[in-house]
């Protein structure tokens, strides 16, 4: 079963162009969808989900079309919002339970044997009868993931679901994810570029509502290799730098300032060629997109 998305554009009422002619070929397995902040992907997320319409486009996952068949879609799917609240009263086995009654799971001994696999497989089978308010963002999360899993869909959409987790959680989670992403597609939308390079084979960068890329991501490293180049400078050097050259990102490192410059060529003294990361990938795509939406205002 592949996802494939043509031509999706939406804008809200008040005007935001949030999805503008997107497209993407998804296969079995985890995808990255990886942009800033507002750049589209819960948007994206909602849509494929079926909570939001589009203005335009389609969507077809297998045989289903998703945009006219939402109900098809949401027996395949489970969905991690970007924000899930649980009631903090309820422990995780209850409402657990809870959300496989609304899944359809009818048999009593089925539903429990269900519910019991899951809350082993995210690790929360010892804590399944502590209150949910009393969890940690990891094991909310993990939860998050569980009730994903019910009814055993066939794909899977998480919306940034490792901000604010701390790095041990967020590994745990990392390994949970990998686990569920073999045999079914899985789609991760988060700002944080490691989450993709961890877990991804196949990634795809939104920014404003358009895919500036997509591919799989050791792809995308060795095509910028030899175009991705160092330089400690002052801090207050920053400025003219950036009116240069294209620097794609800059960072304090032991009180220094590290920038990161994108250029075919080696671009002056004191640049030293590093082997590129998929951060640096990121950062030359979304720096590019920015100069050309400059270079078009400016006419
Ligand atoms: N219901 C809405 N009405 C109007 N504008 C919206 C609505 N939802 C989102 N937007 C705007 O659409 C753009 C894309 O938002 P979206 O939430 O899809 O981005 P995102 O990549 O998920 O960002 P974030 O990580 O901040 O959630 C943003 O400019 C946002 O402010």
């Amino acid at each position: 079963m592949e996802l494939l998305i043509e031509h999706l554009s939406k804008t809200y009422p008040n005007g935001t162009k949030a999805l503008n002619d997107v497209s993407l070929r998804i296969e079995p397995g985890m995808f990255g969808l990886l942009g800033p902040n507002g750049a589209g992907k819960s948007s994206l997320m909602r849509t494929i989900s079926t909570l939001q319409e589009a203005d335009s486009g389609s969507i077809q996952l297998g045989d289903i079309d998703v945009l006219r068949q939402p109900e098809r879609v949401r027996q395949v799917l489970g969905y991690l919002p970007q924000e899930f609240g649980v009631y903090p009263k309820v422990t995780a086995a209850e409402l657990l339970e809870h959300f496989a009654v609304l899944k359809g799971i009818s048999n009593k001994s089925e539903r429990r044997q269900v519910v019991d696999a899951l809350l082993q497989q995210t690790n929360l089978y010892n804590v399944r009868n502590k209150n949910l308010g009393g969890y940690s963002g990891g094991m909310k999360q993990r939860f998050g993931i569980a009730q994903a899993l019910l009814g055993n869909p066939r794909l899977i959409i998480v919306d940034e679901p490792t901000a604010g987790l701390d790095p041990t959680e967020r590994n745990r989670f990392h390994n949970l994810l990998a686990e569920i992403g073999e045999d079914r597609i899985v789609i991760l939308s988060t700002h944080i570029v490691s989450d993709v390079s961890d877990l991804c084979r196949q990634f795809a960068i939104i920014n404003k509502g358009q895919v500036l890329y997509t591919g799989d991501p050791l792809r995308a490293i060795e095509e910028m290799r030899g175009q991705i180049w160092r330089r400690t400078i002052r801090k207050d050097e920053l400025d003219s730098y950036q009116q240069q050259f294209s620097v794609i990102s800059s960072r304090l490192f032991a009180g220094q300032t590290i920038i990161h410059v994108h250029s075919l060529a080696q671009p002056g003294n004191g640049f030293e060629g590093i082997e590129p990361t998929l951060e640096d990938v990121y950062f030359a795509r979304i720096h590019a997109a920015e100069q050309v939406a400059t270079q078009t205002v400016n006419g």
